[in-house]
């Protein structure tokens, strides 16, 4: 992380909480990436959906019977998006790293995004436009084909008012940003899962479609106003990811990147007339009133008249530096003041001079020493259990620290009676 940042340009790195055995991480090794990329000033990115878990679920769905692409979406529920969302922002909020949080799919995942925001956490949410566009009941298609297409992950939700529910939080501005997480596999390709859902390859379309989709369903519906949608389909990304004003921006000293846009003009999107190269398309027959009718790419034409002009090659490669404003300069100020708020915190105290005993209770690795070694010092008789620790260190929890007859392994030191004068809920004579 350390080289890409400083020697080639790279100010974001992507966790997955999912893709069990292949990309998924855990919570430690997420907290270190994170504590990383905020030493380097950069932006953590995650896929969250719990990984664990839905190996779990394909196992049950598909001992069920279920091998179509359905089983797809009936073992990644919402829940387990929503759960990683918040697993995330608070392994983020513990390591003081600031989160992107990719392919906002659900509402339930959406709102964990808004409550971090909500609490001023800089988390900022990415829904795309497949999760803007199109919903989950195309796994249902009979087309074997069609169903598999739509496979992606986190998946496209059931629940049809999804699209608009994500689309408000870009108008409110509780979302910040829109991708595509463009990744196309044509059927032949998709057919590595036709007897397995859990072999489809994941991914769907989105570069080509995602402006006329949100200026469909932004603006047109009255949720974004134009600058709106320039935001959040270009500055918002710019500034988070810090090459504002170069992109993102019109004006003297930015890349000649500009569209000129036709509010009125019309299409049908279709896998028979889009320039991928891929042969479905999920936006199919979805009309948009909304086109890019000239795209300039650095100062030339790129694609005019319905036709493209790019020269293979042309492209490039743009380095991105680290600790952006946008995304630093709060949390700068946050980490003095932090600093400031536990210094005040420490308590000065005499040191403790009294005796120190080995003691059961081993809460990680570095006690593990301790545990055998009190185990012998028990007292010898009593039917304690003696199981050493655990690998992680910790107590074994089968090992109890009482008897069946009420003896305690400790009862050979020596103990004091403590009378409680005010005890919660009134004083009493007895003894506690
Ligand atoms: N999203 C998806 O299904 N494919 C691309 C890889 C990923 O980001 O998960
Ligand atoms: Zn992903």
């Amino acid at each position: 992380m350390e080289t890409l940042t400083k020697e080639k340009g790279v100010n974001s790195f992507k966790v997955f909480m999912a893709y069990n055995g292949v990309f998924m991480l855990h919570d430690s090794e997420i907290y270190q990436v994170f504590t990383k990329c905020r030493e380097l000033g950069g932006i953590a990115m995650v896929h969250a959906e719990n990984g664990e878990i839905i190996t779990e679920l394909e196992k049950e769905v598909a001992k069920l019977g279920i091998t179509g692409p359905e089983g797809h979406l009936l073992s990644r529920p919402e829940e387990l998006e929503a759960e990683a969302t918040n697993r995330a922002i608070t392994i983020a909020e513990q390591s003081r790293c600031p989160l992107y949080v990719v392919h906002v799919m659900s509402k339930s995942a959406a709102v964990k995004v808004c409550e971090a925001r909500r609490r001023g956490l800089v988390v900022f949410g990415e829904p795309i436009a497949a999760s803007l566009g199109a919903d989950g009941s195309h796994y249902f298609n009979k087309c074997w084909r069609h169903a598999a297409a739509h496979v992606m992950s986190p998946p496209l939700r059931p629940d049809t008012t999804t699209t608009s529910y994500l689309m408000d939080l870009l108008a409110n501005g509780s979302l910040s940003a829109t991708g595509t997480d463009h990744c196309t596999f044509n059927a032949n390709q998709k057919a590595l899962g036709k007897d397995d859902f859990r072999k489809i390859p994941n991914g769907v379309n989105g570069v080509e479609d995602r402006l006329s989709v949100i200026w469909t369903k932004g603006v047109n519906t009255g949720k974004l106003d134009e600058n709106q949608f320039v935001a959040v389909t270009s500055s918002n990304a710019a500034k988070i990811f810090n090459i504002y004003p170069k992109k993102g921006h019109i004006g003297i000293g930015s890349d000649g990147d500009i569209i000129l846009w036709d509010s009125q003009a019309i299409k049908t999107i279709s896998a028979t007339t889009h320039h991928q190269a891929c042969d479905f398309n999920i936006f199919e027959g979805l009309q948009c009133q909304g086109l890019p009718v000239v795209t300039i790419v650095n100062g030339k034409i790129a694609f005019e008249n319905g036709q493209l002009n790019v020269t293979q090659g042309t492209g490039k490669y743009l380095e991105t530096q680290p600790h952006g404003e946008y995304v630093y300069q709060k949390l700068k100020k946050r980490d003095e003041l932090r600093e400031e708020l536990i210094k005040q915190q420490k308590i000065e105290r005499e040191p403790y001079t009294g005796e120190v005993f080995n003691v059961s209770t081993t809460s990680n690795g570095n006690d593990s020493k301790t545990s055998p070694k009190q185990s012998t010092e028990q007292p010898a008789g009593i039917g304690f259990h003696n199981r050493p620790p655990t690998k992680a260190g910790s107590r074994n929890l089968f090992d109890s620290s009482f008897s069946l007859s009420g003896d305690q392994w400790d009862d050979n030191q020596p103990r004091t009676q403590t009378r409680v004068r005010q005890p919660p809920g009134g004083q009493t004579k007895g003894l506690w």
